[in-house]
């Protein structure tokens, strides 16, 4: 796509949109109501501060405000750039459509210039200096089209979701936010719900957390301004769910209180089996049936460049980095580099690293 870009909202979703059409030649304006949050984004590098009065002429306008303010702004900018396609990218859809369509201000040539969308990618943590220009890629990126919405403003909102690396689909307004309720806003409260538990937890037992406790609480260190509004607008979506939820709860309590009862192990498995069984359609990159990689461990110093030293000798012997986490071994001062490849390099790997004087764990 050609630009300039402006983004209003230069937070971690607007820089990060930033970021990554600078890296791709593409000129980018920034506006945002925080004159820190767009000076950081413009100091990092994700475009140029539009500063207040100053003229422009956007072939495209991203709005990456927090939900609650979104059609506001979209509204705004259809008026101010009658030239420009508006798309939004918040995380809920059918109340900023609802917005917008209520809107008296905005008449069907207005609304034709509009799309909603959504990149499902994210971190759990805000602001612009969290931004990342790899961020999208390979990530899905849902456009949401209504009736009124033509043919450029689709097409050019999907130009910008494909030169940032994402994986685009489409959907309606209604099916976007009943699916997000379930594989976004389910996650959410129950990662949160799940860490809430710790507050009090004395740390001695705390210092036994493993990768385990790690997987299922990274987001609940996500913003909780921005979460009681995707929340609040998913609530009738979201709470169906959750008694789905509150049923099986209820149905694990019974079995765990009476755990030798006849049954109770054949309904502790299904739970299990119930939960491998879902876990195993979740899609893997590009929306890929999964694939299972070899996971290994590599124990590393904790010193400055070791980990760039592997990662740059796992190049040299061509084997494609598939994924990578990392973690401290508590009390000690090593960390422990965890490293997923296909299951058919992974013995060359781990021949390689050991001959080359790393640690291994297997
Ligand atoms: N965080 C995620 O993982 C994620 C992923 C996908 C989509 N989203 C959506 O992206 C949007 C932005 O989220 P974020 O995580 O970047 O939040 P953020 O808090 O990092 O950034 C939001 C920015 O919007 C600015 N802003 C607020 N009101 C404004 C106004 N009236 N005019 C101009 N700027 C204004 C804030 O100052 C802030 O810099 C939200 O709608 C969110 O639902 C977030
Ligand atoms: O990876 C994360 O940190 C996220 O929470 C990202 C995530 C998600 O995948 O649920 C969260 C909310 C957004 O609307 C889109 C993406």
């Amino acid at each position: 796509m050609s630009g300039p870009v402006l983004i209003i909202g230069t937070g971690l979703l607007g820089a990060s949109i930033g970021l990554g059409l600078r890296a791709r030649g593409i000129e980018v304006l920034l506006s945002d109501l925080s004159p820190s949050a767009q000076a950081v984004a413009q100091d990092i590098g994700a475009g140029r501060v539009l500063e207040a009065g100053q003229a422009a002429t956007p072939q495209l306008v991203v709005v990456a405000s927090p939900p609650d303010v979104t059609a506001r702004l979209v509204s705004q900018s259809l008026r101010d750039y009658p030239a420009a396609v508006v798309i939004d990218i918040a995380s809920v859809k059918a109340s900023v459509l609802a917005e917008l369509q209520q809107d008296q201000s905005l008449g069907p040539a207005e609304l034709a210039r509009y799309i909603g969308t959504h990149p499902m990618a994210g971190r759990e943590k805000a602001g612009p200096v969290a931004a990342r220009g790899e961020l999208f890629t390979s990530m899905p990126w849902v456009l949401c089209p209504h009736e009124l919405t033509d043919a450029k403003a689709l097409k050019t909102a999907q130009a910008l979701a494909i030169d940032l690396g994402a994986v685009v689909s489409r959907m309606s307004v209604e099916e976007h936010d009943q699916s997000v309720a379930l594989i976004s806003h389910l996650p959410q409260v129950m990662s949160s719900l799940l860490a809430s538990r710790l507050q009090d937890t004395e740390p001695h037992a705390l210092a036994l957390a493993g990768q385990g406790l790690r997987d299922v609480t990274r987001i609940a260190a996500s913003d909780p301004s921005l979460w009681v509004q995707i929340l609040g607008a998913n609530a009738s979506r979201l709470v169906k769910i959750l008694y789905g939820v509150r049923e099986d709860l209820n149905r694990l309590i019974g079995t765990l209180e009476e755990p030798e009862a006849a049954g109770a192990r054949l309904d502790l498995a299904q739970l299990m089996s119930e939960g491998n069984a879902g876990q195993a359609r979740i899609p893997g990159k590009h929306g890929a049936p999964p694939q299972s990689y070899a996971w290994l461990t590599v124990l590393v110093d904790d010193r400055p460049g070791q980990i760039a030293q592997l990662l740059t000798e796992i190049g040299a012997v061509g084997i494609n980095l598939e994924d990578l986490r990392l973690d401290h071994s508590s009390g000690q001062d090593k960390g422990m580099v965890e490293i997923s490849v296909l299951p058919s390099r992974r013995q060359e790997l781990i021949d390689y690293l050991d001959s080359h004087g790393w640690k291994v764990l297997q």
